[in-house]
Formats: C-alpha cells, sequence, structure tokens
C-alpha cells in the first residue's frame, strides 16, 4: 500500500484503483474526441469567417445541448451532462475567437 493510502479497506482501495485506471482511459479517449472536436470549430469558424457568419449561434447550441440531454439517462446526468456541455459550447467559442483573431493577424500582413 503506498503511504498516502490509509491502512485497512485493502480491497476497496484495490477497487478504487481499477475504477481510476479506467477513469484514465476514458480520459484518453476524451482528449483525443475534444481535440478532434475543436478541430471541427477550427475549420466551422473559417467557413463563417469567409460567410460572414458570427462565431455564436444560439440555435445550433440549443440544439447540441438537446442531442445531448437525450442521452444522458438520468435527471442527474441530465444537469451535470448540462453543465459540462455549456462549458465546452463556451471553450468552442472562445477557441473560434482565437482563431479568427489569429487569421486576422495573419491576413493584415
Ligand atoms: O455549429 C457551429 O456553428 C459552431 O460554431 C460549433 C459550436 C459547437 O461547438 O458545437 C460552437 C459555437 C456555436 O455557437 C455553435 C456550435
Amino acid at each position: 500500500m503506498t503511504t498516502d493510502t490509509p491502512s485497512g479497506h485493502e480491497a476497496e482501495w484495490q477497487e478504487l484503483d481499477q475504477w481510476r485506471k479506467k477513469i484514465d482511459l476514458i480520459d484518453c479517449e476524451l482528449t483525443a474526441l475534444l481535440g478532434e472536436r475543436l478541430d471541427c470549430a477550427e475549420k466551422i469558424s473559417a467557413l463563417k469567417s469567409v460567410m460572414g457568419a458570427e462565431v455564436l449561434q444560439p440555435e445550433r447550441e440549443k440544439e447540441v445541448l438537446h442531442n445531448v440531454l437525450e442521452r444522458a439517462g438520468t435527471e442527474e446526468k441530465s444537469r451535470t451532462l448540462a453543465n459540462i456541455y455549456r462549458c465546452i459550447l463556451e471553450e468552442s467559442r472562445l477557441f473560434q475567437h482565437a482563431w479568427k483573431n489569429r487569421a486576422g493577424n495573419t491576413h493584415k500582413d
């Protein structure tokens, strides 16, 4: 047993460690998928620049949230996933604004 784990409950600590390993694997997949999601947001940002469209698309964000919550399963998960997705959408918008600013600066040169 490592020094930062209280003694006793060895079986529970072992099981907890298994769940943590599962979380690490999920985080690996999530990181790759969220990175891919940001790549899509970047492509959309480039298209919106050409089209003169706003980064913020409230109707589309409602649709994204709706799609996610439809698959949430329980009320508790729904609430938590809604919060997580609000953050994802906000960061996606910030990512697109940052891309726009970089692209704008490049075109000025
Ligand atoms: O679908 C778009 O227009 C996007 O820019 C993508 C996205 C998203 O991350 O899902 C981001 C910002 C918009 O407000 C809506 C949705």
